[in-house]
Formats: structure tokens, sequence, C-alpha cells
């Protein structure tokens, strides 16, 4: 029988797209409830111990209530907020992190998504912490540019509805200037670095898309790598991979510049290894869709290995 799969958040930013990305699959059954009733606890209730898998597109306290609603029901969750990112229970949707982690996803009940600013920065932190060429206790900023979507449905009516009271008007502006971003804490323990990052995140008059730069001093990695040292660790961790990829270094070489929009409307990720051969310093960029392989698409991603589609 084809599971049964619940979006709660189903009308949405990210609920919408997966949405989509659902609809037409004959392998699931996809359950949907009116959109007057998303708010109604108990038809949430009754849809989500139904379903074989439930997925939450929800903000983070009533993420946590859809959970609480289907107690002992057996319900297996995908849940995009930011939850359950960091909880011990839960298994790290980001099936590209290590060996073995896809596995653990498709074996999993409980799955958290990562955000996408922390999707973009865990994949260049991690491979590089684990093969041992970042000490954990490197001084690491990550620097990033959203589209707007990532703000979900308030951030997209302030950024295009110019008569709204709170809109922004801004083409660019930077944001959680307190250093205190919410992705902060899944970066920390899903790469294991140990000196807290300095994230200095903004958001373009761009609907989807985001580059996710982490400027490294060369000589402060072990052993004083190459730029190429970098590139191959990188490459080497991705071989395989059909949505993370790494750029050839020539090819980064003769860019001129890199474009937020360029994966828009896929659920790639690529990495970018950016720099001079030679002058001590690399800036690697991470480059996807924030409601691609940043919410929607990896949601969808994490689906398929627990339904082994
Ligand atoms: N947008 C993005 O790029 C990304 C978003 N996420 C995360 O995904 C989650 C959803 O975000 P996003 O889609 O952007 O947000 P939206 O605000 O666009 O959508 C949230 C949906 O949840 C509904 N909702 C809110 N509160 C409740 C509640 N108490 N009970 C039932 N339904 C409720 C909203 O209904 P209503 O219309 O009534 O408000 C809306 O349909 C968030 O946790 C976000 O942090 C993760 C990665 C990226
Ligand atoms: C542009 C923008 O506002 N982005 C969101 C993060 C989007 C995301 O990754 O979602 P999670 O909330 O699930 O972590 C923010 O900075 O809060």
């Amino acid at each position: 029988m084809a599971p049964k799969i619940f979006i709660d958040g189903e009308h949405g930013t990210t609920g919408l797209q997966i949405v989509e990305r659902l609809q037409n699959r004959s392998d699931i059954e996809l359950m949907s409830m009116p959109p007057e009733k998303r708010r109604d606890a108990d038809v949430r209730t009754q849809f989500l111990r139904e379903a074989d898998i439930a997925i939450l597109c929800l903000p983070d306290d009533a993420a946590r209530e859809s959970v609480k609603l289907a107690e002992g029901a057996g319900t297996r969750f995908i849940d995009a907020s930011t939850a359950h990112r960091t909880h011990p229970d839960w298994t790290f949707g980001f099936a590209e992190l290590a060996d073995g982690q896809a596995a653990k996803i498709a074996a999993a009940q409980y799955v958290s998504n990562p955000g996408c600013y922390s999707t973009g920065s865990i994949a260049l932190i991690a491979p590089l912490v684990a093969c041992g060429l970042l000490p954990a206790d490197y001084p690491v900023t990550i620097n990033a540019v959203s589209g707007y979507t990532g703000g979900g449905k308030q951030m997209i009516a302030q950024m295009e509805d110019a008569t709204r009271e709170d809109a922004i008007t801004a083409p660019y502006f930077a944001y959680a200037l307190t250093l205190a971003h919410k992705h902060v804490p899944e970066i920390m323990r899903h790469t294991g670095i140990t000196r807290r990052p300095v994230f200095t995140p903004a958001v373009g008059r761009f609907a989807q898309g985001m580059l996710v730069n982490l400027p490294l001093h060369l000589d402060l990695m072990t052993g004083a790598p190459s730029m190429g040292d970098v590139h191959a660790a990188l490459s080497q961790h991705y071989r395989g991979s059909e949505i993370v990829s790494v750029v050839p270094l020539a090819e980064s070489a003769g860019l001129a510049r890199l474009d937020p929009e360029e994966l828009k409307g896929t659920d790639r990720m690529k990495l970018y290894v950016c720099g001079t051969e030679g002058a001590g310093q690399v800036n690697l960029v991470a480059s996807l869709d924030n409601l691609g392989k940043g919410a929607s698409g990896a949601a969808v991603q994490n689906l398929n290995l627990m339904i082994g589609g």
C-alpha cells in the first residue's frame, strides 16, 4: 500500500513547494486538508495520527505541538522547522553529511531538515573538519545572502506589497546583527566546530536562491593546505553525489561573479573554491535555492530515503 504523507503547513511557503514536488506521484498517497482547517488542532490530530509520514512546515512551537498530537500513533516525521535540529533523538536530514547518514535517515522515525543557511555552511565545513584540514577551534566566519522567500509568508508580503505598514523597501539588507541567528547551534553541532562562528546573513530583493561564503586563511588550517588540497577534500567527500557538486577549480577561476539565483527552482547545491592559488586565502561558496536543497527539495530527498523510493 502506498504510504500516506501529510504535510502539516501545506499552505505555507515551504509546504506549497513540497506539494508541487509530490502531487503527481503515484507511489505515495498525499493527504490534504482544506486551507480553512489548517489551524484546527482536532483535524490536524486526525491527519497526523493517520499519516505514515508527516512533513512539518510550521513555526517551531507548532512543529513541537504536532509531534505531541501524534504521540503513540507511530507516525514518522520530517520537520522543516528549527525545533528539533539539535535534538539527540532526531536524525539530521542531510544525507551527504557523512557515509552512513542516508541509511540513518532511511531508518529513522524522526528526521529534522537542516536550515537553508545551515545546509550551505555545514556542506562546506563538515568535510573539512572530518578530514582534519579545518581545526575544530578555527575562528570561522560565514557570510550569506538569501532570497526573501526564506522569511516565509510574512517576509514575502513585506517585500512584495509596498502599501503595508511594515513593508521593506530596501533592495538588500543585513540582519541578525546581534550575531545570534537561530542556525548557529545546528551548524556547530553537525560540523563539530567548537568555537562559535560569526554568522552574518543578509536578504536580497529576489525570491529564491542563496550564496553562503566561508572565507578561510590557509595558513591557519592544518598543514597550511593549498587551494587544490581544499578542493580535493571537498571533491572526495561529494564524489558520486547527484545533488551536491564541487565546481572544478579551473571553472571557478574563470568566473567574474556568482549569481545567488543560479540554482533557483532546482534541488541541487554547487560548491565553489575561489581565490588565487599561492595567495594564502580561499573563499568557499555554496550556491543553492533556499526553498530547494535549503528546504522543500531536502524534505522530499529525505522522504524518498524514508519510503525507500
Ligand atoms: N522559507 C524557507 O526558505 C525555509 C523555511 N524553513 C522552515 O519551515 C517552516 C515553515 O516556514 P515557511 O513555509 O517559510 O513559513 P510560512 O509562514 O510561509 O508558512 C507557515 C504555515 O504554517 C501555518 N501555521 C502557522 N502556525 C500554525 C499553527 N499553530 N498551527 C497550524 N498551522 C500553522 C501557517 O498558516 P497561516 O497562513 O495561518 O499563518 C502557514 O500556512 C518554518 O519553521 C521555517 O523556519 C526551513 C528552511 C527554509
Ligand atoms: C531570509 C530569512 O529570513 N531566512 C530565515 C531562515 C530560513 C530557514 O532556513 O529556515 P528555518 O527557520 O527553518 O531555519 C531566517 O533567517 O530566520
